[in-house]
C-alpha cells in the first residue's frame, strides 16, 4: 500500500533550560548554567515544522511533558503543597529539582521506537516508548510519552502501543535515535536497523570507557520481538565505542538513513563493512552508503556541527534533502564537505539549514527533534488531525507560546513555584488545541 514518512516533532516545553544533566553529551555539559530562552526555543522548533510542512511533508506535533514533575519529587520524599515540594527541593536538592524541570521530551527521536505496519507480523504500526534509563531526567518521561502517543495515534485497529521496557540499565532503550528503517518504497516491507552501545549480559564485547553507552543490545532484541519483526529483516549493530567516548551519545549523532540511503561517518560502527553488507543483503540490493571519511570531517567536527543529526528527507518531488542545523554552516570542514557532496550528486540533492540554537545547546539537532512514523493512507486518516501542522496550527501555537512562555530561565528560576502554575495553564490549553484529552497528571 502507498505510504509516506511523517515527522512528529516535539514541541519545546515552557521549562526549557540548561542544567548539564547529560553526562556524555558534550553540548549539555558545556552550556550548563547558561540562561535559556524557552520562547525562542519553541519558536525555532515550530519554524522547522512549518517549513517542512510547506515543502509538502506530513508534519505532526507531539506535546511536551508536565514540568516541574512534582509527582517524582514526592516519590523522593518531598511533601506538603506543590509549592512546598518545589521550595524544599530547590533548597535541599537543586540538581534533582533541575532534573524534574527538564524539557528534554522535546527530543522526540527518544520518545519511542516505531515500526511501520509493512514490517510487523500483525500489519499494525507498533510503538514502544523509550525507557531512557541512563539519565534520571529522561527516565521520568515514558509514561506520559506513552499517553501522548496513544492520544495522537489512537485507533487500535491500526496502532499498537507497548509499555516501555523494564526500567533498568540492562534494557536501556533510547528509542528511534538508535533506530533507522531502510526500504525501497515506504509501503513495502523494510529492514529495521537497531544500533546499541553495549551488551548488558555478555562482557566479551567492547564497551566505551569514558562515557556511558545508553542503549543495550538486549533492548534492541526486545523491541524487535515486541514489534513482531521478521529476523531476516532486522539488523542489529554495535556503535563504535570510541565515538561514544568522543561525545556520540546516540547513533543519530553519527549516522542517518532514509529509504535506501545510509549517510554516516566512517567510524560510526564496529565492523562497519559487515554492517553495510548485512543491510544490503537484507534490503535485497540497491543499498547506497555515503560514508564520510575522517580526513574530511573528524568525529569532533561531527559532534560540534551535528552534520549527521540531519533529517534525510525524500521530498514529494523525489529530491533527497538534508535538513541541517546552522552549526554546519559555521564549520569550515563540514561545509566544504557538504558543497562537495552536492556537487558530486551522490544521492543528496539539496540542503536546508535551520537555526535551532536553543535545542543545539543541549545537544539536540534537527533529527533529535523528530520522531518518524511511516504511515499508509488508512493510517494517515486515523491520526489525530489536530496534531498535524498547517497554517492555522502554526499561528495558534505561536500565539500560545507568545502568551505562555518566558524568554529567560536560569537555574534559580526553577525554584519559582509560579513556573509550575504557568506551565500547567499552558499545557491545559495545549491539550485542547491538540485534542489530546487528559494526558497530564494534573488533569487526572
Ligand atoms: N540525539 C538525540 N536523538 N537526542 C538528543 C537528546 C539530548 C538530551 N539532552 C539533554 O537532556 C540535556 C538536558 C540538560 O542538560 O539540561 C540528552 O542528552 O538526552
Amino acid at each position: 500500500m502507498k505510504a509516506l514518512e511523517a515527522n512528529f516533532d516535539g514541541l519545546v516545553g515552557p521549562t526549557h533550560n540548561y542544567s548539564g544533566l547529560s553526562f556524555g553529551n558534550v553540548a549539555s555539559a558545556k552550556n550548563q548554567a547558561n540562561p535559556s530562552n524557552p520562547k525562542e526555543a519553541a519558536k525555532q522548533g515550530l519554524a522547522k515544522m512549518k517549513a517542512l510542512s510547506d515543502l509538502g511533508m506530513v508534519q505532526g506535533v507531539l506535546a511536551p511533558q508536565e514540568r516541574p514533575d512534582v509527582y517524582t519529587l514526592r516519590r523522593l520524599g518531598f511533601t506538603g503543597s506543590d509549592q512546598d515540594v518545589i521550595t524544599a527541593a530547590a533548597k535541599q536538592a537543586p540538581k534533582v529539582l533541575a532534573a524534574c524541570c527538564s524539557a528534554s521530551s522535546m527530543w522526540t527521536a527518544n520518545a519511542a521506537t516505531v515500526s511501520p505496519s509493512a514490517d510487523t507480523a500483525d500489519g499494525k504500526v507498533h510503538f514502544t516508548p523509550a525507557n531512557l534509563t541512563n539519565k534520571f531526567h529522561r527516565s521520568i518521561e515514558h509514561e506520559v510519552t506513552g499517553r501522548i502517543l496513544k492520544a495522537t495515534f489512537a485507533d487500535e485497529g491500526h496502532f499498537v502501543h507497548h509499555p516501555a521496557l523494564p526500567g533498568v540499565e540492562h534494557f536501556g532503550d533510547e528509542g528511534a535515535a538508535n533506530h533507522t528503517r531502510f526500504c525501497h518504497e515506504y509501503g513495502e516491507q523494510g529492514v529495521e536497523f537497531f544500533v546499541f552501545g553495549r551488551h548488558a549480559f555478555d562482557s566479551r564485547f567492547p564497551a566505551p570507557q569514558k562515557f556511558p553507552a545508553r542503549h543495550t543490545f538486549e533492548a534492541c532484541e526486545a523491541v524487535a520481538r515486541l514489534h513482531q519483526l521478521h529476523d531476516d529483516k532486522v539488523v542489529i549493530a554495535q556503535q563504535n565505542p570510541s565515538v561514544i567516548d568522543a561525545g556520540v551519545f546516540h547513533n543519530d549523532v553519527i549516522a542517518v538513513g532514509n529509504k535506501n540511503i545510509l549517510f554516516c561517518h566512517e567510524q560510526a560502527f564496529l565492523n562497519q563493512q559487515a554492517v553495510y553488507d548485512e543491510l544490503g543483503l537484507k534490503l535485497g540490493g540497491d543499498f547506497k552508503v555515503i560514508e564520510v571519511p575522517t580526513s574530511a570531517v573528524s568525529v569532533d567536527d561531527a559532534v560540534t556541527s551535528y552534520l549527521f543529526n540531519s533529517q534525510l528527507l525524500a521530498m514529494p518531488n523525489g529530491d533527497n534533502v538534508l535538513v541541517l542545523p546552522e552549526e554546519c554552516l559555521n564549520n569550515q570542514n563540514v561545509w566544504a564537505y557538504i558543497e562537495q557532496l552536492l556537487a558530486e550528486k551522490r544521492g543528496i540533492d539539496a540542503v536546508k539549514v535551520f537555526d535551532l540554537k536553543q535545542s543545539m545547546a543541549n545537544g539536540g539537532g534537527p533529527a533529535c527533534l523528530r520522531l518518524r512514523v511511516v504511515l499508509n493512507e488508512a493510517e494517515q486518516a486515523a491520526v489525530n488531525p489536530n496534531t498535524l501542522m498547517n497554517d492555522t496550527l502554526f499561528a495558534t501555537l505561536n500565539d500560545w507560546v507568545d502568551r505562555n512562555y518566558r524568554d529567560r530561565l536560569v537555574e534559580a528560576d526553577l525554584a519559582d513555584p509560579q513556573l509550575l502554575v504557568e506551565s500547567r495553564t499552558a499545557l491545559d490549553e495545549l491539550t485542547r488545541i491538540l485534542g489530546l484529552g487528559a494526558v497530564y497528571p494534573f488533569q487526572r
